[in-house]
């Protein structure tokens, strides 16, 4: 968040989990800027899904603070919920809909105007490959199916943020090709991306800047060259490199 763009988003997750006595994350402080994209990255169990669920308001255990534009906000509210587009690695669907239906409900949710709608419903069903099935019923397509729907969904509401759980696994090339060139027009409209991946070398691409979870804290944050720098990597250290690094030296420590 150094590149002089406005905080668009800051979180201070303080305790998140599903029982009080037990919290899963502690102490994780992370922001958005606009048009930025933040890589939330950990080896599996680490905390990243929590993380997120706890920023929508989807946890049963929450302590934590939320600023929009640096203006305090409740987590779960229905300023969020209209603010934020979240696409979970596991497709949300339901069975006696249409994926034409389930575009329809969610416009009416957003209040996008018909004709806006429709034109975007188009150009999103074409971009992801999915226009030739949108009256059939998303729960009976194959898996890669049923994540471009919720690409497309998420797409739809053209939210300020997007928080993406895991895009990259499960999509073919091409789909993979459309999700990217989709995330830089929306960088060009200035909403920020936090997503999490164990696609390294997408993250390392994609994102301007990363938080290495480990053991729901914080191991490292920053620019590749932060990582590098905490990683104690050379420069010419990948993404890869450094979170195996960082991640056996946490280990060690535990
Ligand atoms: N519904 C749940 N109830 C209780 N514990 C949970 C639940 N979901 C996750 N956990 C626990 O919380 C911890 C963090 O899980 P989480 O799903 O946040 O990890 P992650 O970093 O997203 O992992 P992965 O990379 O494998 O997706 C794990 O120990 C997990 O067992």
């Amino acid at each position: 968040m150094d590149n002089g763009a406005e905080v668009l988003f800051r979180a201070h997750v303080r305790e998140a989990g599903y029982e009080s006595e037990d919290p899963i994350v502690k102490d994780v402080v992370l922001g958005v800027a606009a048009g930025e994209r933040v890589g939330l990255l950990g080896p599996n169990g680490a905390g990243k899904s929590t993380i997120m669920k706890g920023l929508l308001g989807q946890l049963p255990h929450w302590k934590g603070d939320i600023y929009w534009h640096g203006k305090e906000e409740d987590v779960g509210g229905i300023e969020m919920s209209s603010r934020i587009a979240y696409i979970p690695e596991q497709p949300i669907l339901y069975e006696r809909m249409t994926l034409w239906e389930h575009l329809v409900l969610v416009a009416a949710a957003g209040s996008i105007p018909e004709e806006i709608f429709r034109e975007r419903a188009d150009k999103l069903l074409r971009r992801f490959r999915l226009h030739k099935v949108k009256h059939e019923f998303p729960v009976k397509f194959s898996k890669g199916m049923q994540q471009k729907v919720m690409l497309i969904i998420g797409f739809m509401i053209k939210p300020e943020l997007y928080l993406v759980d895991e895009p990259f696994i499960g999509l073919d090339p091409g789909a993979v090709m459309e999700l990217l060139e989709a995330l830089d027009e929306e960088r060009d409209r200035g909403a920020g991306v936090l997503l999490t991946t164990h696609v390294l070398d997408s993250a390392e691409r994609l994102c301007d800047r990363f938080l290495l979870v480990y053991d729901g804290g914080v191991a490292a944050s920053g620019t590749l060259a932060d990582i590098r720098t905490a990683a104690r990597c050379g420069e010419d250290a990948s993404l890869f490199d450094c979170f195996v690094k960082l991640t056996k030296n946490a280990e060690e420590l535990t």
